[in-house]
Parts: structure tokens; C-alpha cells; sequence
């Protein structure tokens, strides 16, 4: 029935203090009123609805998002809302649009790689959305490999211009987010020439569209993509296409902090490192951390609660049936899931730290923690995308069939999530980043630079020392083997700053106890999971591992009254959610039964088509093979 909680019992039956849980989880009490304010004005106005999404057509599809996103707008603007309060709506908006990359990366770059006067110049126009930007560096041609890129810049001292220009098909711009029908201008990544020769990838503005009347400007050939996988899910977004013939911009929009070009034509390398052309990559690598732990919590939300809901099987003497959260194989699925949605949170609270810090760094030109922080955030960016879009399936694998249904909101939520593992760099491409960064440290062992940060562990590696001849086999040959040490590197980063997050002061009853059982299921999964490693290396012993595999069951037990407690602690709306298997109350029967019948194809009860081929093929007027 309509307001009674199907799962009282299972909240009566938590051992700790939910709403204190609600403010770790946030972060602070602060962050807690802010996503709690914004999650319900989001859920509260129907100018956000979302639930009609997979019933609409590309076309409408897009405009519904452009509605949203300016509607979005209005409200922030309507309601003076922080910047800090904006995000927390685009977030419970819930929809990939144009915005992302406008306020995600097209701003990030200028301020990142832009001069001081290039960002007065051009983020006052950003900040008010006068102009609308995107980030354009991959081309049909190369993605991961930024320095295959092939549009050029050319610089013409007689005009004092840049020439951009796509001189061939595979140097087309494509994947840019916003492109295909919004953005006005671009960051546009091309190689810079001048004077015949070449400097490598820079940045650069370029105007796409009329401000005017929105028309692609002369020498700009611009679209959409296409379909992208899913129905609803990323199609919200206009990844776009877009070629130059020989494009004219002023000097002063190559985004000069990193290097620059005068007007005598002269090409000149500031002292900071190159590499800071990469940099809104590594700020967008991060904000993708947290972003894992929301879609994980999200499904493991769902899951959780559905898991505590379905009955299946064990019936005694026609009682009720046994829940499936405590068949020990629906344990051993959810809860290490749900152990790394809290994992997956504290390290994306640590490495927005860790951002800040080297970003702090290289204001005063301080490069030392560079390295370490592209090793970390290309590192946890792989681990926690590629961990949260399989976590994801899992969930909707233990929902059974209802998980397959849209109303589950779990096929969404993966359509939407998966491109993750590809964007900002494809998570093998990025683990072989940390590896190469794992190589130089162990290049470096013995020598007066001592690994220090996230790599102190490795001067307890001497061993590695005498084999370093070794290690400097063909990197590409031992690849594979090296990726799988990347990933042991980060999923040792999470491990150690979780146990650090428990060293913290953590109010209210019960609360850290439970971090510590979710702590300890991380770890021990991973080591049930890699035991074969850990045996075969020496690091433990055959009865370590069936010791840590008797606690990892101890553990499901210890977690299982406080399931539903642990994911109440997300503090998402139903509306948020979009799921009917994850709905509040868990009253999910008669809300699938009530679902089905909005569906379109109900809209009548013979089906259009019936006339035309059923009935015919019913009335035998149609001649029927010999069977
Ligand atoms: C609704 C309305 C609301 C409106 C209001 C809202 C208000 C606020 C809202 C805020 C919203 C925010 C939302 C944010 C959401 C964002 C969503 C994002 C969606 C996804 C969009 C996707 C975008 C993209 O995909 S962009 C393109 C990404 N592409 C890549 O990642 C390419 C990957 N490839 C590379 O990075 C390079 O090619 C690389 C590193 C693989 C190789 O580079 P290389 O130049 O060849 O270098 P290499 O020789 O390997 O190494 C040399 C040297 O350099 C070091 N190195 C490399 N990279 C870096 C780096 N990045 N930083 C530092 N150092 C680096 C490397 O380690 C080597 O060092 P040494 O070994 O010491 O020599
Ligand atoms: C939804 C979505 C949104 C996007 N938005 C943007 C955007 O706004 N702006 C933008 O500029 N780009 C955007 N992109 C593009 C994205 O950044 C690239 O697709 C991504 O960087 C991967 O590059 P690629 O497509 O060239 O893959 P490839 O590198 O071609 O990958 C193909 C395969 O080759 C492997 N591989 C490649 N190099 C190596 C190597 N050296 N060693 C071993 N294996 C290798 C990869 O692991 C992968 O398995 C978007 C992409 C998607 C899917």
C-alpha cells in the first residue's frame, strides 16, 4: 500500500546513526544541507522530469535536454544560486548535456592554459554563458594518442593570424561533447606551425557558430556524430564532428601560458612543463573519481534495497518466503560493492585534495608532485571506472529480470555510465601511464631521489633494484604484467586512504565501526579475489588465505542488518533514483504493475500492425510453408 514502508524492518534493524552516516557521506554537514536542499527543489519541480526519456525520439530527445539545461539555468540564476549549489543541480538533473563540457572542461582549459588576459578576456563570457564552449581535441583519427593529432595551426605573421585547418579526413574533429549542435566555440587542439616548423599539440579558441543566428561560421563544417549506445542514455548529448577549411583566428587566442608565439613570429617554451597542456584532462580524471562512487552507490542503492524486497524460494510450512539479500551468494555479489561505493568515496574526496595541492604547487611553479598527480589521476580514473561500470551490471544482474526492465533505472544508469571507461582516456592507455611512471621509480631506486607520497612503499622493493636490468625488457613486452602492477599500485592508494579516513574523527553511533567492516571487505575481497597472487609471490601463506576468506563471510554477516542503512545513507530521492526497484518505501510490486501500463504499446489493446500482418497470418491468408 501507498505509504508504508515495505522496509521498516529492515531500518529498525541498523546498528548505527543513519543521519550521521548521511553527513560522512557528504562530506560535512555543509555539503549535506546543500545536496540535501538541491536533491529535493530538483525532485520536487515537474520541469525536471526524467522519466519519460526512453519513450522519446532522438530529436525530441535532444530538445527535451535543451529545455532542461536552460531551464537548469533559469533556476540558478532565478534563485542566485552558488556555484558549489549549480553543480549539486547539474548533478541531480541527472542528464548529459552541453553544459558538462562548457563548465567542465571549455572553462577549466582557459583558466588552466590561458593567460591572465586571455581568461579576463574570455570567462566573463563563459561564466554567463554568452558564449557556449566545448572541448575539442579527438579526432576520428587518433584519440588516445594526442600527439598523433593531425589539425594544424599555422601561424602567418603577415596577418598575425592562426590558420586552422583540417588537411585530411581522419583529422576531423569527433567525440567533442556539446559540438554537434550547440557549442559556439571550441578549445581546439592542433599541432602549431610556424615558420615551417613544428611545436607540438597546443590550444586554441576558435568560434564555431554565429552568435547571431547560431550558423556554422565560414570554413566550419559541424554536426552531430549519430546514435551513440543505448536509447536514452548518452544521446542527450550532441557529440559532434567538425572540420576546418583554413580557418582564420587572432594570434591571441592560442592559449599561451604554456607556450607562446609573438608577433615577429617567434616560438617561445615557458619554463613550466608541457605537460600542462594535458591539465584539464587530469582535472576532469578527478572530478570522474567521485563521480564513480554517485553511479556505483546508486546501483548498489537499488540492488540493496530490491535484494531486501524479493522473496524467493524457503518457504516453511507457507510462511513467507527467504529474502534474497541473505542467500550468502547475494551477499557475496552486493556487499564488496557496496564496500567500494564507500571506498570509491573517500578517495575521490582524497584525490580532489591531492588536486588542489599540486594545482597550488604549480601557481608557484613547484612541479614536484606533477608526476604523481597524472600517476594518480589517470590510475584511479581507470580503477574506479572500469570497477563502477562492471558493479553496475552486477547490480542489474541481482535484480533478476526486473533489473533488465527500464523502470529498474539499471540499463540507463549503465548506458550512461560505461562511456567512462573510454573518455578522458581509455583505462588500459591511462594504466600504462602509471606503469611508466612505477618504471621510472624503480629506474630510480638506489639513487638519492627517494620514492616518496603514494610510492614510498617501493623503497621496501629493493629486490627490484638488482633486477632493474630486467625491467628495461621491452616495456610493450611486459605490458600486460605491468597494467596488472598499475592496478595493484592504485587499488593500494584506496586501500591505504581508506584506512586513513578511519584515523579521522568520525561522529555519531556506530558509524566508524561500520566504515571499518566496509574497510576491511575491500581488502579482504581483494585479496580473496588476486589470492592467487598473493600466494604465488610468498605474500601469504595457503591458511592467511582461508583465514581471510572465513572473515570476508564473518564480515556479510556483520553488514547485513545495516544494508539498508548503509545505502539510506546516501540520502537519494526516489526521483534521483529513477528506479522502482530502488524506491524508498519498497513497495515495488504494484508500482512495476502500474509502470507497464503507461508504457506506449498499451496505449491500445490490439496493437498497431495487427490488421496488416497478424491477422493474416492468423486467418491462414497468407500461404503457410509445408511444416
Ligand atoms: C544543467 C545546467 C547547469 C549549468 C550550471 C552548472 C554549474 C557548474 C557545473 C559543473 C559541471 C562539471 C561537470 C564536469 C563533468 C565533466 C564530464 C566529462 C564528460 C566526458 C567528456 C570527455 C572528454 C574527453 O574525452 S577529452 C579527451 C580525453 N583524451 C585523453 O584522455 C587522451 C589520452 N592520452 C593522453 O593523455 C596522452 O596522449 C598520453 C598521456 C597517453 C601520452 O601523451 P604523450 O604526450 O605522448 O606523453 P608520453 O610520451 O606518454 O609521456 C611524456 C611524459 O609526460 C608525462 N605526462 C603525460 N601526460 C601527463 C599529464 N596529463 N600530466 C602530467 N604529466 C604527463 C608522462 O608521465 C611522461 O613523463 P616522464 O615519464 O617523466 O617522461
Ligand atoms: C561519450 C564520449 C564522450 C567524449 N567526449 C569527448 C570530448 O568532449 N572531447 C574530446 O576531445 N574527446 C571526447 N571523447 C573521445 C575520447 O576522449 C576518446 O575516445 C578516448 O580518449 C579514447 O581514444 P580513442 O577513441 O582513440 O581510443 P583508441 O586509443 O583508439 O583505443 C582503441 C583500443 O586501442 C587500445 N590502445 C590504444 N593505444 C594503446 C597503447 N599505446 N597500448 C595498448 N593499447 C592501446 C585501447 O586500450 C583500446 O582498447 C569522448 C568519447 C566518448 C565515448
Amino acid at each position: 500500500m501507498e505509504g508504508v514502508d515495505h522496509l521498516a524492518h529492515e531500518r529498525n534493524k541498523s546498528e548505527f546513526d543513519v543521519d550521521a552516516m548521511k553527513i560522512v557521506w557528504a562530506g560535512s554537514p555543509h555539503a549535506f544541507d546543500v545536496s540535501d536542499r538541491i536533491s529535493k527543489l530538483v525532485a520536487s519541480d515537474p520541469g525536471f522530469r526524467k522519466d519519460n526519456r526512453s519513450t522519446l525520439s532522438r530529436k525530441e530527445l535532444f530538445k527535451n535536454t535543451l529545455r532542461k539545461a536552460a531551464y537548469a539555468w533559469k533556476t540558478i540564476v532565478d534563485l542566485r544560486l552558488s556555484e558549489e549549489e549549480a553543480a549539486k543541480l547539474r548533478f541531480y538533473v541527472d542528464e548529459p548535456a552541453f553544459t558538462d563540457l562548457h563548465w567542465g572542461m571549455f572553462i577549466p582549459a582557459i583558466k588552466g592554459q590561458g593567460t591572465e588576459e586571455q581568461q579576463q578576456k574570455w570567462l566573463p563570457l563563459a561564466y554567463k554563458m554568452q558564449i557556449i564552449g566545448c572541448y575539442a581535441q579527438t579526432e576520428l583519427g587518433h584519440g588516445s594518442n594526442v600527439q598523433g593529432l593531425e589539425t594544424t595551426a599555422t601561424f602567418d605573421p603577415q596577418t598575425d593570424e592562426f590558420i586552422i585547418h583540417s588537411p585530411t579526413l581522419t583529422s576531423s574533429k569527433w567525440w567533442p561533447g556539446g559540438l554537434g549542435k550547440v557549442a559556439t566555440h571550441a578549445i581546439a587542439y592542433a599541432r602549431l606551425i610556424v615558420g615551417g616548423r613544428e611545436h607540438g599539440v597546443n590550444g586554441f579558441i576558435v568560434q564555431l557558430r554565429s552568435l547571431e543566428d547560431h550558423s556554422p561560421l565560414l570554413g566550419i563544417t559541424v554536426g552531430d556524430i549519430g546514435m551513440k549506445f543505448g536509447n536514452g542514455a548518452y544521446n542527450t548529448m550532441d557529440n559532434g564532428v567538425l572540420r576546418f577549411d583554413h580557418v582564420r583566428i587572432p594570434r591571441n587566442q592560442m592559449l599561451m601560458r604554456v607556450s607562446q608565439v609573438t608577433c615577429e613570429g617567434k616560438y617561445k617554451q615557458s619554463d613550466v612543463p608541457r605537460q600542462l597542456v594535458y591539465g584539464t584532462m587530469v582535472y576532469v580524471r578527478q572530478t570522474i573519481v567521485a563521480d564513480a562512487s554517485c553511479a556505483l552507490s546508486r546501483a548498489v542503492c537499488i540492488a540493496t534495497r530490491y535484494s531486501a524486497v524479493r522473496r524467493q524460494f524457503g518457504s516453511q510450512n507457507g510462511g513467507p518466503e527467504t529474502q534474497v539479500i541473505d542467500y550468502k551468494t547475494q551477499q557475496s555479489r552486493l556487499f564488496p560493492l557496496l564496500a567500494s561505493a564507500y571506498a570509491f568515496r573517500f578517495i575521490g574526496e582524497w584525490l580532489k585534495w591531492l588536486y588542489a595541492d599540486v594545482t597550488q604547487r604549480l601557481q608557484a611553479n613547484d612541479f614536484s608532485t606533477l608526476p604523481e598527480a597524472h600517476a594518480c589521476t589517470a590510475g584511479l580514473k581507470s580503477l574506479t571506472t572500469t570497477a563502477t561500470a562492471d558493479g553496475i551490471e552486477e547490480c542489474r544482474k541481482l535484480c533478476g529480470g526486473h533489473g533488465y526492465l527500464c523502470s529498474s533505472g539499471l540499463p540507463e544508469l549503465f548506458a550512461v555510465y560505461v562511456p567512462a571507461c573510454t573518455y578522458e582516456g581509455d583505462n588500459t592507455v591511462l594504466l600504462l601511464q602509471v606503469a611508466r611512471f612505477l618504471m621510472k621509480t624503480v629506474s630510480q631506486l638506489g639513487s638519492s631521489k627517494k620514492p616518496v607520497g603514494t610510492i614510498a612503499y617501493m623503497t621496501r622493493v629493493e629486490h627490484l633494484m638488482q633486477c632493474r636490468c630486467g625491467v628495461q625488457r621491452g616495456f610493450a613486452e611486459l605490458s600486460v604484467d605491468l597494467v596488472e602492477a598499475a592496478v595493484a599500485h592504485c587499488q593500494l592508494i584506496v586501500v591505504s586512504k581508506f584506512i586513513e579516513k578511519l584515523q579521522q574523527e568520525i561522529p555519531g553511533k556506530g558509524v566508524k565501526q561500520q566504515l571499518e567492516v566496509l574497510c576491511n571487505i575491500y581488502a579482504l575481497f581483494l585479496l580473496h579475489k588476486h589470492q592467487g597472487d598473493f600466494l604465488s609471490t610468498g605474500c601469504i601463506t595457503p591458511k592467511h588465505a582461508a583465514l581471510a576468506n572465513d572473515e570476508l563471510r564473518s564480515l556479510y554477516s556483520q553488514v547485513r542488518p545495516n544494508a539498508i542503512a548503509l545505502v539510506d545513507a546516501f540520502n537519494y530521492t526516489d526521483h534521483y533514483l529513477g528506479s522502482i526497484l530502488g524506491c524508498y518505501d519498497g513497495n515495488v510490486y504494484p508500482k512495476l504493475y502500474e509502470a507497464a501500463w503507461k508504457d506506449p504499446l498499451n496505449e491500445s489493446v490490439v496493437p498497431d500492425g495487427y490488421h496488416q500482418y497478424i491477422r493474416p497470418l492468423l486467418k491462414q491468408e497468407i500461404r503457410t510453408a509445408r511444416l
